[in-house]
């Protein structure tokens, strides 16, 4: 997956006409990626009641942008994942065998500043055990992602305040995301 990211970054960056390794960098030494294996059980009966309803269906993952770089979302052929489309309508996202959805995170939005929009999205119960395992590619905690690297890869020079990746993470899940995972989570200096 890590590979594959990789590869994906350097097929964008000739295809925006800058040089291939613009973000190899970021992920050479301890990438702060995770990969994780969700699971969401089925309700037992009828979902709870304080249990998020839009559009007469039950979310189970709220609408949301990933914070990290970029994610690579492997799903089984399950379906329930809709992205936010440009005209704001939620869409279904089709499964296709042997293909992953990839969604542009905040970090990977922000580097490009703005011209990549992070993908909104949101899962919907489907009524059975669903499971899907996304591959959150993450930079070094050190890498600087307050700077616009379309910018500096084309010469101009941009006025932009510093700030670790890792810092800028925990801030918006923190503080500003609010995820109850998280929100116990120490601030690092
Ligand atoms: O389960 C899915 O299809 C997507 C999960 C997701 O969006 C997330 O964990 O950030
Ligand atoms: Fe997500």
């Amino acid at each position: 997956m890590h590979n594959t990211g990789v590869e994906i970054m350097r097929l964008a960056s000739l295809g925006l006409g800058i040089p291939e390794n613009t973000f190899d960098y970021m992920f050479a030494s301890k990438p702060c990626s995770t990969f994780r294996i969700m699971h969401y059980p089925p309700w037992d009966g009828s979902p709870p009641d304080n249990a998020k309803i839009e559009d007469g269906k039950v979310l189970i993952t709220p609408d949301h942008t990933d914070t990290n770089f970029l994610t690579l979302l492997a799903r089984f052929g399950y379906k329930g994942l809709e992205v936010l489309t440009q005209d704001n309508e939620w869409a279904e996202i089709e499964t296709r065998p042997g293909s992953l959805v990839m969604n542009i995170g905040d970090t990977l939005s922000r580097m490009m500043g703005g011209r990549f929009k992070a993908t909104r999205h949101r899962v919907i119960d489907i009524g059975v055990d669903r499971y899907s395992v996304p591959f959150f590619m993450s930079p070094n905690f050190e890498v600087d992602v307050g700077i616009d690297l379309m910018s500096k890869a084309l010469g101009e020079k941009k006025e932009y305040t510093p700030e670790k990746y890792g810092h800028y993470a925990l801030r918006r899940i923190k503080y500003e995301k609010k995820y109850f995972e998280y929100r116990d989570l120490p601030d690092i200096k």
